[in-house]
């Protein structure tokens, strides 16, 4: 039997697939030990990283080619508007991270990167394109979710970001945006296979940059 289009891609995207997945960055947040800077430099970059991810969000809903696509993108969307956004809100707070660093701390190189790169899948106007990226930001953060011990870390600022990637709703979501790659996605294969992989390589050197400077 032929491999699933998606997991063909995560082959091919590896080895940055399972470098990702076993970062030291998640490691330690599983064990509720990664550094308060660190913390705080990752979600600082992170909350950059919402903004175009909602946009790319946004054009995935415009292209898709269902109305139940739209409903479940729409649904999502409003748990990262809401849900997501509030504990980003709530862990600044948690850091003393005030609004000036917030907004006038660069982006650093991979936010830059994986940014441009959802402004692209989502200006390519290309429902495939779009769902390729965002199969890779949400199964990836599955599979290393899924992986962090329990009990859960006591601080929230682990717990929850772990628990926000590992439960029920999120899981269900990952399976359908990967049916939907396998479904659309090999029509347009090599562009596609392009957005995956990049996204993949952006994941892990996102989770380096934490440690950075
Ligand atoms: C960099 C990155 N990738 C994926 C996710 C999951 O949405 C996230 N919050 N940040």
């Amino acid at each position: 039997m032929n491999p699933r289009f998606s997991d063909a891609l995560r082959e091919a995207s590896e080895p940055d697939w399972s470098a990702g997945v076993a970062h030291r960055f998640v490691r330690e947040l599983g064990e509720g030990s990664v550094a308060p800077g660190v913390m705080a430099s990752y979600l600082v970059q992170d909350h950059r990283f919402l903004d175009d991810f909602l946009g790319l969000l946004g054009a995935a809903i415009a292209s898709a080619d269902t109305f139940d696509a739209r409903l479940r993108l729409g649904r999502f969307a409003g748990t990262i508007a809401g849900e997501e956004n509030t504990y980003f809100l709530r862990a600044f707070e948690a850091l003393g991270i005030d609004a000036e660093r917030r907004i006038g701390e660069p982006d650093k190189a991979a936010t830059r990167g994986f940014r441009a790169l959802m402004r692209e899948a989502a200006q390519a106007g290309s429902y495939p394109c779009a769902i390729a990226v965002l199969t890779v930001a949400e199964w990836l953060y599955l599979e290393w979710a899924r992986r962090c011990p329990y009990p859960r870390p006591p601080h929230f600022l682990h717990a929850e970001w772990i628990t926000l990637h590992d439960n029920a709703e999120f899981g269900e979501f990952v399976s359908f945006l990967r049916a939907e790659l396998d479904r659309v996605g090999p029509s347009q294969a090599v562009r596609v296979g392009e957005f995956f992989t990049r996204a993949v390589r952006l994941e892990r050197a996102f989770f380096d940059a934490a440690y950075e400077g």
